[in-house]
């Protein structure tokens, strides 16, 4: 069995989603963790391969046998610190490489354990093409993965409350690896398209009007490392200490991605949508400037995009990662070019994707 869950980009809103405002997502039809899983040819030992790390694991059912708590229940989903401290001495004596997806592993199978009553060893090889810790959503799309293929392998794949089971047990692991996410991430990649979010209030997911699928989107990796989590707390001592200035700019977000439903529905082609959509990005970005998680390389690629007459905000956590920078759809594709070879020169990464294709998608 095998699955395939794509990257996200968050179009408008990160940071201000963490206050209860509305962000927009998409998915990235061309970047995608995929997990495959099968029985193991060995009955007692389990082995998950984690490419992207160079690491691999081989674990006896024995080892987990006193980790294995019997008063758990698998709709009982979040992380469990008693479990999680049991199985994180496990797993940094094993290899300190790759210990949280680890982590993550053996704690959804501890609970399949308990649930099915019984061992059932399987070999898990995981590999992705999105660039890890870079604001793609690579954490959720691994915490989709692996929540939906242990769910459909370990248990009768005719229950139909797996939706549910699924994106609950893909938050919990998003815990795992980063404290108090939002959930906008594990929802966009789970169900594709588009989405409207609003934490813990509303979430509508959609698919783009057709001309939508025609823009041009590309992901400019500054290459400057940044870690989401902190991110995310700059953020909250910077509210504390000016929280007109800060509350005003998430209002702005907010309006901004209502602004963007709108327009999905008034355009009616990708020409006309252009200068109303890079206007957003444009907007949002400012906001962003103003909460502290823009970045000099970020503002350097914005430059570089706006003389080739194109609109890039930075997508995701920020002070660092990428950027999206959407295209405009009346440079000729030769002169785009040039934008291209002004990018690598620079020594930055691009990949030239579409947004808001399929989600999770199984393979038998
Ligand atoms: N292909 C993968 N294999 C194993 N773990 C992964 C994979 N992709 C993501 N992860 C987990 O997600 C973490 C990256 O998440 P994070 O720093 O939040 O960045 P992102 O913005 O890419 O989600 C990794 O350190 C790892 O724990
Ligand atoms: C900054 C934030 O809004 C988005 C973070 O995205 P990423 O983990 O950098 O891909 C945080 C969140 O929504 O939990």
């Amino acid at each position: 069995m095998k699955v395939r869950v794509p990257g996200k980009v968050i179009l408008f809103g990160e940071h201000s989603v963490v206050y209860g405002k509305k962000a927009i997502a998409a998915s990235i039809d061309e970047l995608a963790v995929t997990a495959e899983i099968k029985s193991s040819t060995n009955e007692k030992i389990s082995s998950i391969a984690l490419e992207n790390f160079g690491a691999s694991y081989e674990i006896a059912n024995s080892q987990l046998l006193d980790k294995m708590p019997s008063d758990i229940s698998l709709v009982d989903c979040h992380p469990q610190n008693h479990i999680l401290e049991s199985i994180y001495e496990y797993a940094t004596e094993t290899n300190i490489i790759a210990s949280v997806p680890l982590i993550c592993i053996l704690y959804i199978y501890i609970f399949m354990v308990v649930e099915t009553k019984k061992f059932i060893p399987f070999d898990l090889i995981v590999s992705s093409t999105i660039p890890m810790g870079a604001g793609l959503g690579s954490s959720a799309s691994f915490s989709v993965a692996i929540a939906s293929i242990f769910i459909k392998y370990f248990m009768n794949p005719e229950i139909d409350r797996h939706q549910d089971l699924t994106d609950r047990w893909a938050f919990t692991l998003e815990k795992i690896i980063h404290g108090n996410p939002s959930g906008v991430d594990n929802k966009i990649v789970h169900y594709g398209g588009l989405l409207s979010y609003v934490k813990q209030r509303s979430e509508v997911s959609f698919q783009p009007p057709e001309w939508f699928h025609s823009l041009k989107f590309v992901l400019v990796d500054t290459m400057i490392p940044r870690d989401t989590k902190k991110m995310v707390n700059n953020v909250s001592i910077k509210f504390q200490r000016r929280p007109k200035l800060l509350g005003d700019s998430f209002k702005k977000m907010d309006e901004i991605s209502n602004k963007f439903e709108q327009f999905l529905k008034i355009f009616k082609c990708e020409k006309m949508a252009f200068s109303a959509i890079s206007n957003l990005f444009s907007k949002n970005q400012h906001h962003l400037k103003v909460l502290g998680v823009s970045h000099p390389v970020i503002e350097k690629v914005i430059t570089i995009s706006k003389k080739h007459g194109h609109q890039a905000k930075l997508t995701g956590g920020g002070g660092g990662g990428f950027l999206v920078v959407l295209i405009n759809p009346n440079v000729d594709e030769k002169d785009e070019v040039y934008f291209y070879k002004e990018l690598t020169l620079n020594g930055f990464k691009y990949y030239n994707v579409k947004l808001g294709g399929k989600g999770l998608q199984f393979e038998e």
